[in-house]
């Protein structure tokens, strides 16, 4: 199913308008505070929005138009299923009673329900603890176990909320495999600060920054294409945003920045310059005759980075491989000259 979500939170200064079609994984990325969590319990009814509406296809979860006479669907009634960055199994129930919950709460038959339950366990590969306790499982066991139990309920709209985040780095890999194979085809909407889960998991990614959207769109474009600073950090690309004037990009400090574009943008329009920080050159003085991009900046500091050093300054970062930073002597507070050829950049409208 379809969602659509408008949700206001003047108090919180949240403002938020996306859209999940049907069958596809939306990732929320965005920095702490930009709202990831209020969408999500609003769209699962555990947070009323002020002003907005949400709809599943055709149907209002919520509406408020301003007036008293809002529509408001309860949670358990919304067809949404919320799996958390912890498992929250009820401690009392076995495994199997566990998944069996959802389905059995819907009116099913004990026996069914519980036929039902062993299938998702079976599909999550967790049929061998039907009948352990909770608190006899490990922390990837029992985020497999709370997988079954979201998906045995059927739900029209999964919510995901850092589903990996609790779990140790060797158990995370097993369970995004299984995300993979369970999301596919369902409406899911996912929130994450890594962008792997981005990468693998979501077909769009919805950037929030401050409570607002600031850009949407397929995974795969956002992250070679971002127009938002957050989304090029993710993706490990400098952005310097500002207005076009031909294919050069000015920013509103005075710094120039001339790239290359694939289509010619007016004069004026909001664009982005966007490079790879292995496309920029780590300098102590500016080369002579260069007819490249020049920045003068400071070093912020410096990160391993693969084979290569990550060097960091206010706005850009450029790699740079340790025997050139042992040669320009690089280090926190050293100036430094940054370039980049234009055939590097690409300039687009943002
Ligand atoms: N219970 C609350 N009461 C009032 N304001 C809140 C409450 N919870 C969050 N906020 C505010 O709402 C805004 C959005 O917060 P939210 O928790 O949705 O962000 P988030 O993107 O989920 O962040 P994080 O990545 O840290 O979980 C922030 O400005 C936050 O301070």
């Amino acid at each position: 199913m379809k969602l659509e979500a408008r949700v206001g939170f003047p108090d919180r200064d949240v403002d938020l308008d996306l859209a999940v079609a049907a069958g596809r994984t939306l990732a929320l990325l965005g920095p702490n505070g930009a709202g990831k969590s209020t969408l999500l319990a609003s769209v699962a009814g555990l947070l009323r929005p002020a002003a907005g509406r949400i709809t599943l296809d055709d149907r209002a979860l919520y509406s408020h138009n301003g007036s008293d006479d809002a529509s408001w669907v309860p949670p358990h009634a919304r067809g949404v299923a919320l799996l958390a960055q912890e498992a929250r199994l009820f401690p009392h129930l076995s495994v199997l009673d566990n998944v069996a919950f959802g389905p059995r709460s819907a009116g099913m038959p004990r026996g069914r329900a519980r036929e039902v339950a062993h299938d998702w366990l079976t599909q999550v590969d967790a049929g061998e603890f039907a009948e352990r306790r909770p608190s006899a499982l490990s922390g990837g066991q029992a985020q497999r176990v709370a997988i079954a139990r979201a998906l045995a309920t059927e739900p029209h709209l999964l919510l995901l909320d850092e589903p990996l985040s609790a779990l140790d780095v060797d158990s995370a890999p097993a369970i995004r495999q299984l995300l993979r194979r369970v999301l596919e085809g369902r409406t899911t909407i996912l929130v994450t600060h890594d962008i792997l889960d981005a990468v693998l998991l979501a077909d769009d990614v919805a950037v929030l920054e401050a409570g607002r959207v600031v850009e949407q769109g397929p995974t795969a474009r956002v992250l070679t294409r971002p127009t938002s600073r957050f989304a090029a950090r993710i993706a490990g690309l400098n952005l310097v945003r500002g207005t076009a004037h031909g294919t050069t990009v000015t920013t509103s400090t005075g710094l120039h920045v001339e790239g290359l574009s694939d289509d010619p943008l007016p004069d004026g329009a909001a664009a982005v310059a966007v490079f790879s920080p292995s496309a920029v050159g780590v300098y102590r003085q500016a080369p002579a005759g260069s007819p490249r991009n020049v920045v003068h900046a400071r070093v912020t500091e410096l990160e391993p980075h693969g084979h290569q050093v990550r060097v960091h300054t206010a706005h850009l970062s450029a790699d740079v491989t340790p025997a050139a930073v042992a040669e320009l002597d690089l280090a926190p507070g050293a100036e430094v000259v940054l370039t980049v050829k234009a055939s590097e950049v690409a300039v687009y409208a943002a």
